[in-house]
C-alpha cells in the first residue's frame, strides 16, 4: 500500500507544524521563518515521511475562528518556506477549499480535511482538479452512541461517497478516525476515543491507508490526569503503540523522534502476531 508515493508496508510518521498561535499545544506553533526551517529539517532528519501544516486550530473546545484570508496568508507563507527545504510530501490541514487551493499552488501535495469533504462543498472539486491525495476524517454530528467505531465507519463511508462522486480515485485516499474531534454527550469523549483506538482494526474493511492523530490530545489528559499538553508525551506514545498494533499506517505527531521509536517497536512486535 502507498500514499502520496510513500510506501506503507511499514507504518510511517507525519510531523505536525502549526502556524496558528491559537493551537492547543503551544510547542507545535512556529512563527518565525528560522524556527519553521529548523523544525522541519529536524523532523525529516528524525524520520518523518510527511509534514502536515496547520494554519488554523480545529480544536473542538477552543475558540478558533479567524478570517479565511488570514488562514491563507499563514498557510502560503509556511508551505512556500517548508517546500524550499524538504522533499517529503506536505499536507495542508484545512477544511476550506480556498485555503487548500492556495496551499497546493504554494507547493503542498496533499489535502488533509478534518471535515471529511463535508465542510466545504468545493473541497472535493479542488482535490480532483489538482489531482492530489486526500486524508478524510470521520466527521458527523454525534448524539449518544454505544458503538463509536461503527459511527466512525458510517461517517467515513459518507466521505468516500463524496470523494467517488467527484471522481477522486481510491488510490488517492487515506482515512482517519478523527481522534478528539467527535464529542458525544455519552459516552464521555475520552471513552469514545479509547473505544475507537481499541477497535481500530475494524477500519481495515476499507482497504485504505489508516492515519491516526493522537498526539498530546485531551483524551490522554483525561485518562492520565495531565492537564497540560506539554506533559502528555508518554501517554501519546502509549496510544501510538496501540494504534500501530491495531493497524494504523501513518501516525500524525508533534514529536517525531520519540514517535518513530514507538512506531518501530509496535510494528516489529506486530509482525509476530499477524
Ligand atoms: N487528519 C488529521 N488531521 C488533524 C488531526 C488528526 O487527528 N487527524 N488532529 C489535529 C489536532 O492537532 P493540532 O496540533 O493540529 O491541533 P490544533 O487543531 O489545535 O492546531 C489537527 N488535524
Ligand atoms: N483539533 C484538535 C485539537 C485537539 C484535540 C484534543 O485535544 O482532543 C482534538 C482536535
Amino acid at each position: 500500500m502507498r500514499f502520496a508515493g510513500v510506501d506503507l508496508s511499514k507504518p510511517k510518521v507525519m510531523g505536525v507544524i502549526n502556524v496558528s498561535p491559537e493551537s492547543f499545544f503551544k510547542g507545535s506553533v512556529k512563527q518565525s521563518e528560522e524556527e519553521l526551517i529548523q523544525t522541519v529539517l529536524k523532523m525529516v532528519e528524525d524520520g518523518a515521511s510527511f509534514i502536515d501544516v496547520g494554519a488554523k486550530s480545529t480544536a473542538p473546545y477552543l475558540e478558533t475562528q479567524i478570517p479565511v484570508e488570514e488562514e491563507v496568508r499563514r498557510a502560503v507563507w509556511a508551505i512556500k518556506t517548508i517546500r524550499e527545504h524538504v522533499d517529503v510530501p506536505i499536507s495542508i490541514d484545512t477544511t476550506s477549499a480556498r485555503v487548500a487551493e492556495e496551499a497546493l499552488k504554494a507547493g503542498a501535495d496533499i489535502i488533509n480535511d478534518v471535515s471529511g469533504l463535508k465542510g466545504d462543498e468545493n473541497m472535493a472539486k479542488v482535490a480532483k482538479e489538482y489531482d492530489v491525495p486526500v486524508i478524510v476524517c470521520a466527521h458527523k454530528k454525534v448524539g449518544d452512541f454505544k458503538d463509536p467505531v461503527h459511527e466512525v465507519i458510517k461517517a467515513l463511508e459518507e466521505s468516500l461517497q463524496i470523494a467517488y462522486k467527484h471522481g477522486i480515485e481510491k488510490e488517492k485516499i487515506a482515512i482517519d478516525p478523527a481522534i478528539g474531534f467527535l464529542r458525544p454527550n455519552w459516552p464521555p469523549w475520552y471513552e469514545w476515543d479509547s473505544k475507537v483506538l481499541a477497535n481500530l482494526n475494524l477500519l481495515k474493511v476499507f482497504g485504505l491507508p489508516i492515519l491516526v492523530g493522537v498526539s498530546r490530545k485531551s483524551f490522554i489528559g483525561a485518562i492520565t490526569g495531565r492537564k497540560d499538553p506539554m506533559e502528555r508525551l508518554a501517554g501519546s506514545l502509549a496510544a501510538t503503540a496501540i494504534a500501530v498494533w491495531n493497524g494504523a499506517h501513518i501516525i500524525r505527531t508533534h514529536d517525531v523522534r520519540e514517535t518513530v521509536d514507538a512506531v518501530k517497536m509496535a510494528a516489529f512486535m506486530r509482525t509476530f502476531n499477524p
